[in-house]
């Protein structure tokens, strides 16, 4: 995008367009204009990227608190859908294990969204990324990293049901191993083993039944806190699943699913 066309864009829009417009105060957004957000991250300069995903660049910012700004790149539909479900489902809740959205901003050819800042960086860092190796995540932390994230989304009523849309590479991924009740290969190799075999089977079983196609098949979130903190109901869930894998046959080839699983290893060995 052209950077003169998009300041110039701003002046003109920043008394009118605000960041999260507001009126209802159904959400608690608060309102930036878009003046602000530039001022904040000095104008999206270079030294305040803090990262980049997989739709567009993040910056660092100075308002009253630390900012986090998510530049989307290009005005595709897949941006647009990222644009639209991240502030719907971020804007829906507030609570301290997720994520915060602090507003957003939407012009002809711009799309912002703009979170609390997290100095501790994302899960997917610590899990996967350049924290990986200083910061190790044991298995009690990431049972309760789970349960926290599982206890923000009940926070808010409309979003009991996670939509659909969820990687379903990971599903196909997993199922085979399921299937064959080798939950041991599915664990992170990062663990060494040191999990508790019955808390895993139950997280994959109630990721499985998040991730069903039908979207009335999958549990509320109040549901997914109770399964994922023990309650005596897991054991039928996890019996559902089984019989369905059962009844589904073995389809799939496991040559695909073995090559993703040494990639995944040799990553975290990396
Ligand atoms: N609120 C935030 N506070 C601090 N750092 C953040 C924040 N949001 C994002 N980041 C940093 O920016 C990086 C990119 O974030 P982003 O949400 O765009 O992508 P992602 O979740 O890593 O991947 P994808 O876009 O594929 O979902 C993160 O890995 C993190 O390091």
């Amino acid at each position: 995008m052209n950077w003169r066309r998009f300041f110039c864009c701003c002046c003109s829009f920043e008394e009118k367009d605000q960041i999260g417009e507001n009126k209802s105060r159904d959400y608690p957004w608060e309102i930036y204009t878009l003046k602000e957000i530039l001022h904040a991250t000095n104008n999206f300069h270079d030294d305040n990227k803090i990262g980049e995903g997989g739709f567009g660049s993040v910056y660092w910012g100075r308002t009253s608190k630390g900012i986090a700004v998510k530049r989307l790149k290009g005005m595709s539909s897949k941006a647009e859908m990222e644009f639209a479900v991240e502030v719907e489902i971020l804007g829906r809740v507030r609570h301290k294990n997720l994520l915060g959205l602090r507003g957003f901003y939407a012009s002809a050819d711009e799309r912002l969204i703009v979170y609390d800042y997290m100095p501790n960086h994302s899960l997917t860092t610590h899990l996967h990324g350049q924290l990986a190796a200083d910061c190790f995540l044991d298995w009690p932390r990431r049972m309760s990293i789970a349960i926290g994230s599982a206890e923000g989304l009940v926070a808010r009523k409309p979003l009991e049901k996670l939509p659909g849309g969820v990687k379903r590479d990971i599903v196909q991924w997993v199922t085979p191993y399921v299937k064959k009740g080798a939950f041991d290969r599915i664990a992170d190799p990062r663990l060494q083993g040191k999990f508790d075999r019955a808390q895993l089977k139950s997280a994959v079983m109630v990721a499985l039944r998040c991730t069903e196609s039908n979207p009335e098949n999958r549990p509320s979130m109040l549901e997914v806190v109770k399964w994922l903190k023990g309650g005596v109901e897991i054991r039928k869930v996890v019996t559902d699943i089984e019989h369905m894998l059962e009844e589904d046959g073995d389809n799939e080839t496991d040559t695909d699913f073995e090559g993703f699983r040494i990639a995944r290893s040799k990553q975290f060995q990396s």
